[in-house]
């Protein structure tokens, strides 16, 4: 037996087809949406993330406008591309690139947002909306991988409601807020939020429907954590140890590869969430302009 795909790709390629018709709408009105990206120093892994979400913009006709700082940008350099971001006209919606450099505090640049702006969700305002409300649909931006993974499963008929889900990782960008969005009533789900201070996680893991790993702890997901037939996200990058011959290191996914032999689905990594993030990102700058 193995586990069906959840096919990230392809449905961001669809959710994209959808955004550049909505995009052509809006331009016919004579709005043009823009992307903005706040890039501090030269991670390659960010720096490659960055270059990907501007060039699904230019396929789908939403405007870029990047600000890039060196990694030795000071707290104030920061906050002064927020607020040409912030006053910005042609900027309809933009992100900063997390993780910023050592020494930035991101939780304040975070809040300098304009929270109509806020492309990535992450704004308090717009966290806590996801709290608040929690009958009413929801009108304001949802971080982006918690809304890429709801709306993976649900593209592919896979009901959340009364489910057992065991989130593991607790990070700001996808483990936190998205504990918050299945908890929705229009969701229903159970959630399990496991993380470093979790005793047991595998017994967390083994009782659930569904397993998000967004941890960012190579292969930590193993086929003998894994209920027969589960649905299991693979939402974790870390990199591999360099190898000491060519010294090259590799990405690496939260989930070992013979979890497929257990899982009923498996959205993989790469191919799965990530390009699902990427779309939902598209998908807040686009609603950011038609509600304007
Ligand atoms: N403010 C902020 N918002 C973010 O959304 C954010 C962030 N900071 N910091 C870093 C993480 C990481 N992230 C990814 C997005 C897309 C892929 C993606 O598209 N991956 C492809 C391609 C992978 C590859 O080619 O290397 C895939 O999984 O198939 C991966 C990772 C967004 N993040």
């Amino acid at each position: 037996m193995s586990a069906k795909l959840l096919d990230g790709k392809a449905a961001a390629a669809a959710i994209r087809a959808e955004l550049t018709e909505r995009v052509a709408a809006l331009q016919a009105k004579g709005i043009v949406p823009g992307l903005g990206t706040v890039l501090v120093g030269e991670d390659p892994g960010s720096a490659k993330y960055v270059a990907m979400k501007h060039a699904d913009c230019l396929e789908v006709g939403i405007n870029s406008i990047r600000e890039d700082l060196p990694a030795d940008a000071t707290q104030a350099q920061v906050e002064d591309a927020i607020k040409r971001l912030n006053d910005d006209p042609a900027c309809t919606g933009y992100i900063v690139q997390l993780p910023l450099p050592k020494g930035l505090d991101s939780d304040r640049v975070l809040e300098l947002i304009d929270p109509d702006k806020d492309a990535d969700g992450l704004h308090p305002t717009n966290l806590g909306r996801l709290v608040l409300n929690v009958n009413a649909p929801m009108t304001s931006p949802i971080p982006c991988t918690p809304h890429g993974i709801v709306d993976l499963l649900l593209r592919n008929d896979i009901d959340l409601k009364g489910k057992e889900v065991c989130v593991v990782g607790r990070g700001v960008t996808v483990g936190r807020p998205l504990g918050l969005l299945l908890t929705r009533r229009e969701l229903n789900a159970t959630v399990t939020l496991c993380h470093t201070g979790t005793r047991d996680t595998a017994e967390h893991v083994r009782r659930a429907d569904v397993v998000v790993a967004a941890a960012g702890v190579a292969n930590m997901i193993t086929a003998d954590m894994v209920k027969p037939g589960a649905v299991v996200l693979d939402v974790g990058v870390s990199r591999t140890v360099a190898d000491p011959v060519t010294g090259k290191s590799k990405l690496a996914g939260d989930v070992a590869l013979d979890v497929r032999e257990v899982a009923g689905w498996v959205a993989p990594n790469p191919g799965g969430v990530g390009p699902m993030t990427r779309a939902m990102l598209l998908a807040n700058v686009v609603e950011a302009a038609e509600r304007q």
